[in-house]
Parts: C-alpha cells; sequence; structure tokens
C-alpha cells in the first residue's frame, strides 16, 4: 500500500546529494567577467546568445522575472553581458548570462574560452520571424569555438518569436534551420556536436517548456526525481505528477508519461511564488471530473498531480504518500548541500532537523 520503502530505499541506494554540484550556481550578480576560471568552473552556468533583437533578454525576463511579455517591448538593448544569479529565488540555482549581440570572437579583451570553459548549456536564439542565414553564420561561429573549448556544453537551439509563423510555416522553418546548421556542422568535420532545436515564443507556454528542458539536463539527480514521480503516482492513483520551480514555473522533473501540452499550460495559471510557504497547497476540481492537486515540497519546488476524481477519495493514501516522497526528494538534495553550506548557520543533526531546502535556505521537515 504504501510508497515508503520504495522511496527510502531509492534515496538511500542513490549517491544522490553527492553528485551534487558544490557550490551549485551560487555567485554575484556584480561578479566580474574576469572571475578566476577555477571560480567560474564550479558555477553551472547557461548563456543567452545571439543576433541582436533576437529576443534574448526578453526570454530571461519572462521566465525568471515575471516580466509580461507585452512589457518586452520596451526593452532596451543589452550593452554588455548581464549577469542574472536567480538561487535567491529559485530552485534552478544557474547562472543566466545574457550577452548582447554584437559579442565579437575576434576581441582580445573576450576571454571566450574562459567562459565556455565553466558553462552548462549555452542557448542560442535566432528569430524565426527575420531571416536567419546571418544567424546561422554566428550560431555556427559561436557553437564551433565552443565545443572546441568544452565539448560537454549541452548545445539548444530556440527557434524563437515562432508566435507570427503558421503551423505549416513552424515546421518549414524548423527543419530548414535543423537542416543546414547539421550541414554547416559536418562541412567543419563537426557530425559529434549535437544541436538540440525548440519552438518558441515568449507569448506562450513553449518557451517554459523549452526552458524546462534545457534545465533538466543540467540536473544530475534528474533521474532519481523521474523515478520518485514514477512510485509516487503508480501507487496514488495519479495520472500526471510534475515538480515545478515555483518562481520560474519551469518543471524541474515529471514523471514518464508523456506531458500534455494542454495539462502544463493548465498548470502555468498555478504555484505563483508570492503566497506559497510550508503549508501551501491547492485541490482544484476541473470540470471534466478531473482534480489538480497542489503541494508545497521546498521553499522552491511545488508539485503538482492531476488525477481523475474518483482516486481523490483515497486522499489519506496519497498524502500519506506524499509525506514519504517529500521527505525523499529532501534526502536526495540536503547532504551535498549541507556539506556545501556547513560553515553556514545550520547544524547537522538528525534526518528529521537538517534537511536544507535545495538552495541551501534551512529549513525544518515534517
Ligand atoms: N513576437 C515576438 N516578439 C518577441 C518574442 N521575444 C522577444 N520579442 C521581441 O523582440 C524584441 C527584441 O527583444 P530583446 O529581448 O530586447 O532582444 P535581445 O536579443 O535581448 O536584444 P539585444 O539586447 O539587442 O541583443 C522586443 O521587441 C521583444 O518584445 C517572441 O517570442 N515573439
Amino acid at each position: 500500500m504504501s510508497i515508503q520503502y520504495e522511496v527510502e530505499q531509492l534515496a538511500d541506494s542513490y549517491g544522490v546529494a553527492d553528485s551534487f554540484p558544490k557550490d551549485f550556481g551560487y555567485g554575484e550578480e556584480e561578479a566580474d567577467i574576469e572571475d578566476s576560471p577555477s571560480a567560474s568552473d564550479s558555477k553551472p552556468r547557461i548563456l543567452l546568445m545571439g543576433l541582436r533583437r533576437s529576443g534574448k533578454s526578453s526570454i530571461q525576463k519572462v521566465v525568471f522575472h515575471k516580466m509580461s511579455p507585452n512589457e518586452t517591448l520596451f526593452l532596451e538593448s543589452t550593452n554588455k553581458i548581464y549577469k542574472d544569479d536567480i538561487s535567491s529565488s529559485s530552485f534552478v540555482n544557474f547562472q543566466i548570462w545574457d550577452f548582447p549581440g554584437q559579442v565579437d570572437f575576434f576581441d582580445p579583451t573576450f576571454d571566450y574560452e574562459m567562459i565556455f570553459r565553466g558553462t552548462g548549456a549555452l542557448i542560442f536564439v535566432i528569430d524565426a520571424q527575420d531571416d536567419y542565414v546571418e544567424a546561422l553564420g554566428r550560431l555556427h561561429l559561436t557553437v564551433s569555438r565552443a565545443y572546441r573549448v568544452n565539448p560537454e556544453i549541452n548545445f539548444e537551439v530556440f527557434i524563437h518569436k515562432v508566435d507570427g509563423l503558421s503551423d505549416d510555416h513552424k515546421i518549414e522553418t524548423q527543419r530548414d534551420i535543423h537542416q543546414r546548421a547539421n550541414d554547416d556542422l559536418a562541412d567543419a568535420s563537426l557530425e559529434k556536436l549535437h544541436l538540440s532545436f525548440y519552438l518558441t515564443s515568449i507569448y506562450d507556454h513553449s518557451i517554459f517548456e523549452a526552458f524546462s528542458k534545457v534545465v533538466q539536463k543540467l540536473i544530475p539527480q534528474l533521474p532519481t526525481l523521474e523515478n520518485l514521480l514514477n512510485i509516487f503516482i503508480s501507487n496514488s492513483g495519479i495520472e500526471k505528477a510534475f515538480l515545478f520551480d515555483v518562481v520560474s514555473k519551469i518543471y524541474i522533473a515529471t514523471d514518464s508519461s508523456p506531458v500534455d501540452m494542454q495539462s502544463y499550460e493548465l498548470l502555468r495559471e498555478d504555484g505563483s511564488g508570492s503566497a506559497y510557504d510550508k503549508e501551501s497547497m491547492a485541490i482544484i476540481k476541473l470540470n471534466n471530473t478531473t482534480v489538480l492537486y497542489l503541494k508545497e515540497v521546498t521553499k522552491f519546488l511545488a508539485l503538482v498531480c492531476i488525477l481523475r476524481e474518483e482516486s481523490f477519495e483515497r486522499k489519506g493514501l496519497i498524502d500519506y504518500n506524499f509525506h514519504c516522497f517529500r521527505k525523499a526528494i529532501h534526502e536526495v538534495f540536503e547532504v551535498g548541500v549541507s556539506t556545501q553550506r556547513s560553515s553556514g548557520s545550520q547544524a547537522v543533526g538528525s534526518p528529521c532537523t537538517k534537511a536544507v531546502a535545495l538552495n541551501g535556505t534551512p529549513r525544518n521537515t515534517v
């Protein structure tokens, strides 16, 4: 009946927290670009690059700073590298570096080797509403340089502003960009360099979905989180479950059943950060006999489940399983973070008191 045994086994057997990156994304927003390479190496970094006006700053503001898409019309051009450390407000403890469109690799003051060495993912944004020939040239130059410095980088191409394109046009644009970008790589004997493509727009859920996937690739605990979600839903009669970053509303993990876009759009309406605390929960009955169930997992993570009304009759079981699930999630992350923060205020005590939220905020668990 319960999942306690299974989740405990899983949490125990996984080398979990040991693999948590030390200094997982902490850094000073105003930190200088000339950070020492060793310090930069330890901070997982997502770079946002692309031509001028392709939409880089808009993406960052909409996903991580709750800017409404219409407000981005008034964004000024970025003239220097803008570093955004989102670790204090979000589970996603990464730095995002928004690069001005005109970055010049041949400028001797631009130490791209140092930058690429500490990079986890490089997102290259292409404006699909514009002529993209120049962007493709820039993409090739950028990824080939980055790959030579650090072949471990995940290369992600956002074919952006697709809200202005018809469905047919979207597919054709993606096919064409995919083909040309890979042809360019083949010509340079860089077949091993893998590019992932996403169709995105800040005017709908697609930018959140794409960012979720980019971030998930950088979370070493992802398979464990997916396993825990699978165990949780199969023992609780739940159809689909997502672990959401409360602030950005990107999802950190989901169970292994397919993601239905309509569900995801629905979920974006929930989990808003401001009034969110340990007691937070929501049960929303949707008129199509489906229930949306939201619970706090950590200060930065919420579990959102979709289930049938009749399954919800066993709410006691679901709540008990959730309790075990939540405990396991805390265990997955706590050791690495508490080791990392051992010089901080929280003491390493019994398993019930030492847990910390995922980005290091001390808190008590049940
Ligand atoms: N239609 C549409 N417009 C977008 C989208 N994303 C961004 N824009 C618009 O594109 C314009 C440029 O956006 P920015 O975010 O300033 O572009 P940037 O790449 O940061 O530009 P630089 O700072 O010059 O490098 C703005 O007017 C945005 O409103 C999108 O998904 N769809």
